[in-house]
């Protein structure tokens, strides 16, 4: 594919993947203990533009590599690590960072921005179809946004095409492709929209409701979703507006939530990020090199129905952090409601961040080391008959909530081959027995199928739309 040839051109590297005597612990309200125009079907192709776009004279892709070192201590630090997933990233010769030049192409068997690092900045953005906009609308829809992605992550490259002028308000203007992906889903919904009932994978049937879900169902599900996610904030923004255009009367935005990560670089070595509750979070993902890893996350190459080989299925939660009440726990409670201590993400059964997590160790008192209702317990595969998803958040920060607590948390972004195999049975034993379910509250939910991976030329649900 198309992926395999552009990575091979680029230099490779790897970044680091970005990640009981049950003790009752206090929960909330207890005593503190601790103090353009862009064109119907005729966007262009990525191989179709020729000359770079400028600005001031100023060619966007002449300015790449011009930033801080840190990133690439990091990188070299990655590097020594061999930590986590490999990715293609450009290397020109005067770089000081690979912030902005790291390249996630768009073409492959898979979508981009399931299986690499987190970025930095990430929309999240569902959409309904216009009234009226049938299959055919939906398609040439589907088309424009593909052709408007592939132009935008080529675009900045070193060596890369220019931004065509329909595409270019300038804001991603002398930043380079920073890591750019954008994934697309569709809901279940879209289905009867588009009378596409036949193709509607069963995988796709709406999620149960659980007991302690607070679900705004007017920022849920949607026909259409959209996952953006860049290094670079600007390139994100931009990226989201050219997505947003391009809808114009087929589809409207139902909702949309931002979200960020760490920045690349601002650790002295690649680490697994922290969430807003400042626990390590994503440790025990499922690892790409790891026997398996697909078929977790991946609809086979077989499988049912057919426009689905090669796609996953996203789960898709804001969920609320309960953050004042959490912060009232002393770090030790802190620890024991996760299973793992706060500083290094060291499972409480001992050894190091990437200790496989004991479950069955005891403290000499005879108690659990990890106590029975931690969530790390409670949410592993070994506990819920093998279930596995990998997890692939960003965190959000709206300001202070009408309840006068900050309205933040996390974008939980989960990825599995069958939610009934990864989200769902994990999600029902959550919900009855993890102690972090008490500083957590699920406020809105989304359930998308999201295809595989297009070739040149080709367009995300191209098989699903023809077929
Ligand atoms: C239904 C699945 C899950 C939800 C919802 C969820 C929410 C959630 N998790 C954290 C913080 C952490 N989770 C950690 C591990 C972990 N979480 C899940 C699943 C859900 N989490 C799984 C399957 C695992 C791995 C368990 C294992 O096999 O060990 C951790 C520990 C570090 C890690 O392994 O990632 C943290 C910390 C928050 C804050 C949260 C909701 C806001
Ligand atoms: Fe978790």
């Amino acid at each position: 594919m198309a992926k395999a040839t552009k990575a091979a051109k680029a230099t490779k590297t790897a970044a680091t993947t970005g990640r009981a005597s049950a003790e009752p612990d206090a929960g909330p309200g207890v005593e503190p203990d601790n103090g353009p125009d862009i064109d119907s079907g005729t966007g262009p192709g990525s191989k179709s533009s020729t000359e770079p776009s400028t600005t001031n004279g100023i060619s966007r892709r002449r300015l790449l590599g011009t930033a801080g070192a840190a990133g690439a201590a990091g990188l070299a630090a990655g590097a020594a690590t061999g930590a986590g997933v490999s990715r293609a990233v450009e290397s020109p010769a005067t770089a000081l960072t690979t912030v902005g030049s790291s390249y996630i192409p768009f073409e492959g068997p898979r979508q981009a921005g399931i299986v690499e690092p987190g970025q930095a900045r990430g929309h999240l953005v569902a959409f309904d179809l216009a009234p009226g906009a049938d299959r055919r609308a939906a398609a040439a829809l589907l088309r424009r946004w593909s052709d408007a992605v592939r132009a935008m992550t080529e675009a900045g490259r070193a060596g890369g095409p220019a931004l065509p002028a329909g595409y270019d308000d300038q804001v991603a203007d002398d930043a380079g492709p920073s890591s750019l992906t954008v994934t697309f889903g569709f809901g279940r919904s879209f289905f009867t929209r588009t009378g596409l009932t036949a193709q509607l994978p069963e995988a796709l049937a709406p999620l149960p409701d659980f007991p302690s879900d607070a679900i705004d169902r007017r920022r849920s599900d949607g026909d259409l979703w959209v996952q953006i996610g860049a290094d670079d904030a600007l390139v994100a923004f931009h990226a989201l507006r050219v997505i947003q255009k391009a809808a114009r009367d087929t589809a409207e935005v139902r909702w949309q939530m931002n979200g960020f990560n760490r920045t690349p670089g601002a650790t002295a070595r690649p680490m697994t990020a922290r969430n807003l509750m400042g626990q390590i979070d994503g440790t025990n993902n499922p690892k790409p090199s790891e026997p398996g890893f697909d078929a977790k996350v991946f609809v086979p190459a077989n499988g049912s129905p057919a426009w689905m080989a090669g796609g996953s299925y996203a789960v898709v939660r804001r969920i609320r952090m309960l953050l004042d009440s959490w912060d009232h726990l002393s770090v030790a409670r802190q620890e024991r409601v996760i299973g793992r201590r706060k500083s290094d993400g060291a499972p409480l059964s001992g050894g190091t961040e990437t200790t496989p997590v004991g479950l069955d160790t005891f403290l000499p008192d005879g108690s659990l080391a990890i106590p029975s209702d931690a969530h790390v317990r409670v949410a592993a595969p070994a506990s819920n008959s093998g279930a596995t998803m990998l997890r692939r958040p960003f965190s959000y920060h709206d300001g202070i909530g009408a309840d006068g607590t900050p309205d933040a948390g996390l974008l939980f972004v989960a990825w599995q081959a069958d939610p009934m195999r990864g989200f769902v049975p994990v999600q029902r034993k959550l919900d009855g027995g993890d102690g972090l379910t008490r500083f957590l509250r699920h406020e809105t939910s989304g359930l998308y199928a999201v295809p595989g991976g297009v070739g040149p030329g080709e367009y995300v649900g191209q098989r699903l739309l023809e077929g």
